[in-house]
C-alpha cells in the first residue's frame, strides 16, 4: 500500500497540543472492558508523548452510538476507558471529558462535518489503525485541517507486519472471515477470495451463504444482495469454505435451538461465531488454535485481526502464538485486498475527548 505520511519521529513534538485519535473501541460486557488490547497497544505512542511533555487531547469512537443518551448514561462511555488507561499510566493526569460539556463537539455528534477538532492542537497524530478503513472527520478530515500531521507507532507497526503477511509466497493463502459486520466484508470478499487459495467464513458472516442455499438463518444482521452472494458461491466454490453445523436460537445469551442442521437435538460442539457465550465458544476456540498451532510446525506467518477477533485469541490463550495481533479487523482485511487506506478523508462517528494533561 502506498502510504506517504509522516510518522511520529519526523515531527517535533516537544511541548505541543497533540490532537491523537486513537481506536480505543475494546470490547465491554454490561459495561466492563474485557479485552484491553487496543489500549495496551497505544502505550508506545502516549508514553512517546508524554516523554516529550506534549499536551495530549484522544479522540476515539466507542461501540456504534444511537443516541447520546448511551453516552451520558455510561452504557457505552470512553470514561470507563478513560479509567483503565490511568491504570497502565499511574504517573499521568487523565481528565475524561464527554462529549456535552463542549458544545462544540456536541454540534459535531450531530453530524456536522466541519470538524472543529483541529483547533484542538497543533498536530495530529493518527494511530487509530482499526478506523483506517474509514473515512472519517477524526482520522482524515482532521489532518486536512491542521499545521502538522503523522501516523503513530502503532499504525507503523500494524503496516510493518501486514506488509510482511501480503509479501510472504508461502502458500497456501487461507483467509478465515466471521464476525458481525457482515455488511463490509461481504463486499470485499471477492477481492478477498482472489488473493486467498482458501476462504473459511463462519459467524455472521457465512449466514448469506447459507441462506442462498436454502437454509433458513433466522434473523438477519444485514440485507444482502443474493444475486452477488450467489455469484460469489458459484464462482468460487472451490475456495470458500463453509459451515455444515450451524442452529438457530431464539435467544443469544440463553441459547435454545429453534432450528439445527445438524440433525441432532443437541448444540453442536463446535459453532463457531458468539465466542463470548460457552456454548457457542469451542469452534472458535478450535480455529484459533489451529491457526496459531501454524506459526510453530509449519513457520506460517500468522494474523489475527479485529478488537474481538484479538479478545477471541486472548481468551484462549494463544495470542502469543500468532505471528501478529492486528488491532483492526475491518482495516487489515481492508489492507489485505489491497484497498488504499483512506487515511485522508470525514466524518459521522461520535467523538469524545480524553483531556489528558502531564502533571
Ligand atoms: N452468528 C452470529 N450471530 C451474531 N453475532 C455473531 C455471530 N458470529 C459472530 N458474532 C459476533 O461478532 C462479533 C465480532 O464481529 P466483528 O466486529 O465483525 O469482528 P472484529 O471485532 O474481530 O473485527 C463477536 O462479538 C461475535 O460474538
Ligand atoms: O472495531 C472496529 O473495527 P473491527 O470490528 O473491524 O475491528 C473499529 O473500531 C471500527 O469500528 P466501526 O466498524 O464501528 O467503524
Amino acid at each position: 500500500m502506498k502510504y506517504n505520511k509522516k510518522t511520529l519521529k519526523d515531527i517535533n513534538v516537544r511541548q505541543k497540543k497533540v490532537v491523537l485519535r486513537l481506536d480505543l473501541n475494546v470490547p465491554l460486557k454490561d459495561g466492563v472492558i474485557t479485552d484491553t488490547t487496543r489500549i495496551e497497544a497505544s502505550l508506545k505512542t502516549l508514553n512517546y508523548l508524554i516523554k516529550n511533555k506534549a499536551k495530549i487531547i484522544i479522540l476515539s469512537h466507542l461501540s456504534r452510538i444511537k443516541s447520546v443518551d448511551e453516552i451520558q448514561s455510561n452504557k457505552k462511555s470512553l470514561k470507563v476507558v478513560a479509567e483503565k488507561l490511568q491504570e497502565f499510566l499511574p504517573k499521568t493526569k487523565i481528565i475524561f471529558e464527554p462529549l456535552n460539556v463542549n458544545p462544540k463537539l456536541k454540534k459535531f455528534i450531530e453530524n456536522d462535518a466541519k470538524f472543529p477538532y483541529a483547533s484542538l492542537g497543533d498536530i495530529f497524530v493518527n494511530d487509530a489503525f482499526g478506523t483506517c478503513h474509514r473515512a472519517h472527520a477524526s482520522n482524515v478530515g482532521i489532518g486536512q485541517n491542521i499545521k502538522e500531521s503523522c501516523i503513530g507507532f502503532l499504525i507503523q507497526n500494524e503496516l510493518k507486519y501486514l506488509n510482511k503477511l501480503i509479501n510472504s509466497s508461502k502458500k497456501p493463502f487461507v483467509a478465515v472471515l466471521g464476525g458481525a459486520k457482515v455488511e463490509d466484508k461481504v463486499k470485499i470478499i471477492e477481492k478477498i477470495a482472489k488473493v486467498s487459495d482458501y476462504v473459511i467464513i463462519g459467524g455472521a458472516m457465512a449466514y448469506p451463504f447459507l441462506e442462498i442455499q436454502g437454509y433458513n438463518i433466522g434473523q438477519k444482521l444485514f440485507n444482502f444482495d443474493k444475486d452477488v452472494v450467489q455469484k460469489l458461491f458459484k464462482k468460487y466454490q472451490k475456495k470458500l469454505i463453509l459451515p455444515v453445523d450451524f442452529i438457530v436460537t431464539d435467544n443469544i445469551s440463553e441459547p435454545k435451538i429453534v432450528k439445527s442442521y445438524n440433525f441432532n437435538a443437541k448444540i453442536p460442539e463446535n459453532l463457531f461465531g458468539v465466542f463470548e457465550i460457552d456454548q457457542f465458544a469451542n469452534g472458535t476456540k478450535k480455529i484459533c488454535k489451529a491457526i496459531a498451532k501454524q506459526t510453530k510446525i509449519n513457520n506460517s506467518f500468522t494474523l489475527i485481526g479485529g478488537g474481538d477477533s484479538a479478545a477471541a485469541a486472548k481468551k484462549f490463550k494463544c495470542e502469543s502464538d500468532f505471528s501478529f495481533i492486528s488491532t483492526g479487523g475491518g482495516a487489515s482485511i481492508a489492507f489485505i485486498e489491497g484497498s488504499e487506506l483512506p487515511v485522508v478523508i470525514i466524518s459521522n462517528l461520535q467523538i469524545l475527548v480524553i483531556n489528558f494533561q502531564i502533571i
